[in-house]
């Protein structure tokens, strides 16, 4: 992505003309603080390593190729042009390489390395011909500046084909584009030199627009990186509220978001004058099974449980763990009787539910107690009625279903029978 710089190394060459000097200081500045700006990201980005992000350590890694490759740009006729030119140019393509499998890795793609090796190593050879065999900067900047605007158009695709549902566009769409502006300087550079009308020697570098688009990549390439470090903090804080909002064993939702996604629901039913029901579930006599089968076994029933139970849900009803073997399950758009219906079905698979693994084989029951919302009623309420059906199912010999409904046909009565 730095190839803004690509052959920015032959500068030199012109420090031995009148003004060369001052387009030396130019161009030295720029590679300079191009460097020191990447140093900056890199150590940002460092401290993001320990995030586990997937893409975190392939971006660390294009700032440091940058890093390295840039001052060796800089000391063009200093240094062999071996390592000036076809060294500094392929560590920098290099960077680029790292900067689009940062993109895909971070977005579950699959990374290309091979693809992009042999093309950086075709690359290689090319600077070798264009260098040695025939000299010409206009080649040697068009072949680079066309690895780099591929590259950059692949990583904002990838971007934004891929993006995870549900996240925020915003830093996605900023890291596309500055990849596409990278991308459009690079490919002017390409086709700025491949049309001048001048010698091929190193006063081409000290154009007017040469050093425009040089400083607009300048800009661009800490930028890109800083989208990146933006891509990596939603993505941790998407780990973060994944984490909150559900149970780690079992992957239903924490409790806490289930009495957000209660009151939600709760507003909703009032608003359009539509049923609610909770059902409150709790594993029959669950120690025992501890007990039995060792507390993996016991984890490794409650997480099939979950699983049996979120697979016959419908899209819009919300599973919980409540605490323990305890579960809650919001059924919006459902009145006591629908619910009445879901809950014996559940009991009914559970009872026929075998689970096995390394512990042995399980069998085992649910209690499950239904409450439907009243107008004006709070979670709060709604839960202390479903747990008393649940209360009195479990004093009524467990495995059954009950309706809290204080007057209700089905109160208190074995729904499951
Ligand atoms: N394996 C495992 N056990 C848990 C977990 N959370 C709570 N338990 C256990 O679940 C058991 C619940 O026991 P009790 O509250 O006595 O209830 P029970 O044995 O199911 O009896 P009833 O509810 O009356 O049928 C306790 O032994 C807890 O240690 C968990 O995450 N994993």
């Amino acid at each position: 992505m730095n190839q803004v710089f690509a052959g920015a190394a032959d500068y030199n060459r012109y420090s031995t003309t009148q003004s060369g000097s001052q387009s030396m200081l130019t161009l030295a500045s720029i590679l300079t603080t191009t460097a020191l700006l990447s140093l900056a990201m890199a150590i940002v980005l460092g401290s993001l390593l320990r995030s586990n992000v997937a893409g975190v350590q392939e971006w660390f890694a294009s700032n440091l190729m940058v890093v390295i490759s840039l001052p060796l740009l800089a000391l063009r006729d200093l240094i062999p042009d071996f390592i000036s030119i076809v060294i500094a140019n392929s560590v920098l393509a290099l960077a680029a390489a790292y900067y689009y499998v940062g993109c895909a890795r971070f977005v579950g793609r699959p990374s290309r390395w091979g693809l992009l090796i042999t093309t950086i190593a075709v690359l290689a050879v090319g600077l070798v011909i264009w260098r040695y065999a025939v000299n010409s900067i206009p080649v040697r900047v068009l072949i680079m500046t066309t690895f780099f605007t591929l590259v950059c158009i692949s990583a904002a695709v990838v971007l934004l084909r891929h993006r995870p549902p549900h996240r925020n566009p915003y830093n996605y769409w900023f890291a596309a584009c500055l990849a596409l502006i990278f991308a459009v300087c690079q490919l002017t550079r390409g086709i700025y030199f491949i049309t001048l009308d001048q010698p091929s020697n190193t006063m081409m570098f000290d154009t007017f627009w040469n050093i425009v688009l040089m400083v607009i990549g300048a800009v661009t390439l800490p930028t890109m990186t800083m989208a990146a470090v933006m891509l990596t903090h939603d993505a941790m804080l998407a780990n973060l509220e994944d984490a909150a909002n559900h149970d780690h064993l079992t992957e239903a939702l924490s409790r806490k978001r289930l009495e957000a996604v209660a009151r939600e629901q709760i507003l909703r039913a009032g608003k359009f004058g539509r049923p609610l029901s909770l059902l409150i579930i709790d594993l029959d006599h669950f120690k025992r099974i501890n007990d039995t089968f060792g507390h993996a076994g016991g984890d490794e029933v409650l997480r099939e449980f979950a699983r049996m139970t979120r697979a016959s849900l419908r899209d819009g009803d919300a599973l919980g763990r409540l605490g323990g073997e305890e579960f809650g399950i919001l059924l919006p758009n459902t009145d006591t009787a629908g619910a009445l219906a879901i809950a014996r079905r559940l009991r009914e698979d559970s009872e026929r539910h075998l689970i096995s693994g390394t512990f042995g084989e399980c069998h085992y029951s649910i209690s499950i107690g239904i409450a439907t919302w009243r107008e004006g009623e709070s979670f709060d309420r709604l839960s202390i009625r479903a747990d008393r059906a649940l209360y009195t199912a479990k004093n009524a010999g467990r495995n059954r279903v009950l309706v809290d409904e204080h007057a209700g046909a089905d109160s208190l009565a074995p729904a499951a029978a």
